[in-house]
């Protein structure tokens, strides 16, 4: 189903991945006055974001996938993925969609990647490098990159401190963990905590989270600028 070019990266045994794409996408305006377009489904380079996400996975070698998706819009989901994907409702918040995906493949063999929909052009290498931390012993594992602007703190409009950004990173997905860390993890916690990503839900375990470096095309769609760049990216691709 793949269209996107050859790859030269393999996973070294089974992995599943979970894309969370039940989000609605109010920040990029997706969710117009009688037309709910969930931002997952949103085209970039004529096919949805989802497509892309899974397809990228797949292409890294990655053996299961599953995704959640709102529940309402399961067909449509259905009829732009491949058929050996496994669909699930998405939950309330993005945690709730990791947690509900995660109940599908709890039993599964080899580490488990935890994806966004909404980064549609992952290269292939960042899984890569993922699963390579993963098979190396790491039991959680994040693309970071750098932080290159000045970083302050405010109150209101007004500048207090400055933030020393030298040890700071910006995290992205795949967010990759040994399977049973992570059901773990998800075991210990409740919906009701605030978790924005999949590596602080295992932190709050205990477990050390390691770092490889992300990659700026990994870039998340969260505003509309972001769907500029990406449908540039995808036309020059
Ligand atoms: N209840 C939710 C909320 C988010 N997500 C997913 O989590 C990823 C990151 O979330 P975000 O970029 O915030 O997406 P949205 O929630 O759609 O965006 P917004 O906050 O602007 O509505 C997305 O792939 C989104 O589909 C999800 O599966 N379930
Ligand atoms: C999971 C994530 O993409 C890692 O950077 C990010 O935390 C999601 O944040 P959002 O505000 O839910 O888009």
């Amino acid at each position: 189903m793949s269209t996107n070019p050859p790859h030269h990266f393999t996973a070294p045994g089974p992995a599943t991945a979970l894309v969370v794409a039940a989000g609605s996408g109010v920040r990029l305006g997706a969710v117009r006055a009688g037309s709910p377009v969930p931002k997952a489904l949103v085209e970039v380079g004529g096919r949805p974001l989802v497509a892309h996400a899974v397809a990228g996975l797949l292409d890294a070698g990655v053996t299961d996938v599953v995704v959640a998706v709102p529940a309402e819009h399961r067909d449509a989901f259905a009829a732009v993925l491949p058929a050996e994907v496994a669909l699930v409702p998405g939950g309330a918040t993005r945690t709730g969609s990791v947690r509900n995906a995660l109940a599908r493949c709890a039993d599964g063999a080899g580490p488990v990647l935890v994806h966004d929909a909404a980064r549609p052009f992952t290269p292939a290498a960042v899984v890569a490098r993922v699963l390579a931390a993963l098979a190396a012993g790491a039991r959680a594992v994040v693309p970071v990159l750098p932080v290159v602007d000045t970083t302050v703190e405010v109150d209101g409009d007004r500048v207090v401190a400055e933030v020393a950004r030298a040890a700071l990173r910006r995290v992205q997905t795949p967010q990759g963990f040994d399977r049973a860390t992570l059901v773990a993890a998800y075991a210990a916690v409740t919906d009701q905590q605030v978790f924005t990503d999949d590596a602080s839900v295992v932190r709050a375990l205990g477990v050390p989270v390691h770092t490889v470096p992300g990659d700026e095309l990994a870039a998340k769609i969260t505003v509309p600028h972001d769907l500029v760049l990406a449908e540039r990216h995808a036309v020059a691709r």
